[in-house]
């Protein structure tokens, strides 16, 4: 029998204007871990978590990483670990997310400030973070506020881990989860993360896979300070002009990479799987309204899908370092840091490519023969993730899905990466699921992302209505 939500609904739809509250402050703060100066905000962020999530009744700790790997002048922010509950006759569910952002700066182009939520009037609310993952990590603590608030039993026992570092590569967590597996996590029954999107704006989706991703950094120096290109010009090797040359040799304009080896490692393309592609809701224009452009690089949904989940891609970031003002400054930099990741997909190990990234760098570097320095290096890497989704956890998802939406959810995979999700699964051994809240067009990462209303309110029924499936589910 389906379990009886209507008055946990009903509290939530009433609850909507505090939780939408909460979430703008949460917005407020500019918890961005890739920026030193805003450390302090990424740790008060952690801190206004814990002060939330003990008000409702839970037992929260902070725990300190240590410094930041690299950056030995910064401490890394705390992980938060709480229990909301321990009823030996319920099952425990461990939850993950993370509290800290991508940049964001207005001049970037956002229409808004990114740390001021905006809700236009179709409900859609702007700011870094909204969807990524403040809006899902709110909505565990909404979903418990709201089950107190309904008067009405927390069906399992809750953990919660939610990190500071998830867009800086999970520094430090890893050794986290190992060390916690037999101790914090040890009575987890299952693992669900709520930090990814929708295919598309319609259909609500459960993600049984993610593609990993290996982060590099590629120095090239040379005078001991910028020059004047009018009196240099002509003079001296260029570090933006080797630069130039090297992250050109990456990758080409149909997004195939480059690099010697790398498609060698990838797992072969099974009939079977080919075969999932075809039903899966998803149309070429869920891909023209995401990028808000006709720029595919395929013409059809099949190799699309497959282009940001089964195989590996090669995106330049930027370069540090470089003159990218307005004007028309005539300036040589003196030394560039271009800055790339390849999203990595079965079988590919991050050594493997490791070495076949950095060998082909200094090869291209070499023959360039510049008297300039090249020294290319992996800044972070998380490993590709890929699980069953034929276990009780997912089946209870698909039921809650069904209850809140009124449609069976798509099973589809993630082109983005969660670095931990494959250490909780293997440190804990239990099955992890991907359940995400937001859809196709919120803009994670990018300007002006947003999360829709009607996603934060009926996602926040359905983290609850998914606890309520997960407590009535047999154990398979
Ligand atoms: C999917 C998740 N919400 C996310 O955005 N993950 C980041 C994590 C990351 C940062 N560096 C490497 N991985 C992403 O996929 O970019
Ligand atoms: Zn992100
Ligand atoms: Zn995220």
């Amino acid at each position: 029998m389906a379990p009886q939500l209507d008055n946990y609904f009903a509290t939530v739809d009433n609850m909507a204007e505090s939780f939408i509250d909460r979430l703008r402050k949460a917005v407020a703060i500019p918890s961005v871990s890739a920026d030193e100066e805003r450390r302090g905000d990424v740790v008060k962020m952690g801190e206004f978590l814990a002060t939330e999530l003990r008000t409702l009744g839970a037992e929260v700790e902070l725990r300190e990483l240590g410094k930041q790997p690299h950056k030995e002048h910064l401490d890394l922010p705390p992980v938060i670990l709480a229990r909301y509950g321990s009823s030996p006759d319920k099952r425990t569910i461990l939850v993950y997310g993370h509290y800290d952002v991508q940049p964001a700066l207005k001049e970037d182009g956002w229409a808004t400030d990114p740390f001021t939520l905006t809700v236009d009037d179709k409900g859609r609310m702007y700011g870094r973070g909204s969807t990524d993952d403040k809006g899902p990590v709110l909505g565990w603590v909404n979903a418990i506020e709201a089950h107190q608030k309904a008067g009405m039993e927390f069906p399992v026992n809750l953990l919660m881990c939610f990190e500071g570092m998830e867009e800086y590569g999970s520094e430090g967590l890893d050794d986290l989860i190992v060390e916690e597996a037999p101790k914090f996590f040890k009575d987890a029954d299952a693992v669900c993360i709520s930090d990814n999107y929708w295919l598309g704006t319609e259909k609500p989706c459960l993600t049984y896979g993610l593609r990993g991703c290996n982060y590099y950094s590629v120095e090239i120096s040379g005078p001991a300070q910028d020059l004047h290109s009018g009196v240099f010009g002509g003079t001296a090797h260029e570090p933006m002009t080797d630069l130039v040359k090297v992250l050109g040799s990456l990758v080409d304009v149909d997004g195939n990479i480059a690099i010697p080896g790398i498609s060698d490692l990838v797992a072969p393309l099974t009939d079977e799987e080919k075969a999932l592609y075809k039903d899966i809701a998803f149309t070429m224009d869920n891909l023209y309204e995401s990028l808000g452009s006709k720029t595919g690089l395929f013409d059809n949904k099949e190799r699309t899908l497959m282009g940001r989940w089964r195989f590996p891609s090669l995106s330049v970031h930027g370069v540090e370092g470089a003159f990218s003002a307005g004007g028309a400054k005539t300036v040589i930099p003196a030394k560039v840091t271009g800055k790339f990741s390849i999203r990595t997909v079965p079988n590919m190990e991050i050594e493997a490519v490791d070495a076949l990234v950095l060998a082909h760098i200094n090869k291209v570097f070499a023959a360039l023969g510049s008297k300039n320095t090249c020294k290319p290096y992996l800044q972070h890497a998380g490993k590709w993730w890929v699980a069953s989704p034929s276990h009780w956890n997912f089946t209870a998802a698909g039921k809650a899905v069904e209850h809140v939406w009124g449609v069976k959810p798509d099973l589809t995979r993630e082109g983005g990466s969660i670095p931990v999700t494959l250490t909780f699964e293997q440190a804990t051994g239990k099955n992890v699921l991907l359940l995400p809240m937001g859809s196709s067009t919120d803009a994670a990462h990018s300007v002006n992302e947003k999360l829709d209303r009607k996603n934060y309110v009926e996602g926040i029924k359905l983290l609850g209505a998914y606890l309520h499936y997960v407590a009535d589910e047999p154990m398979s």
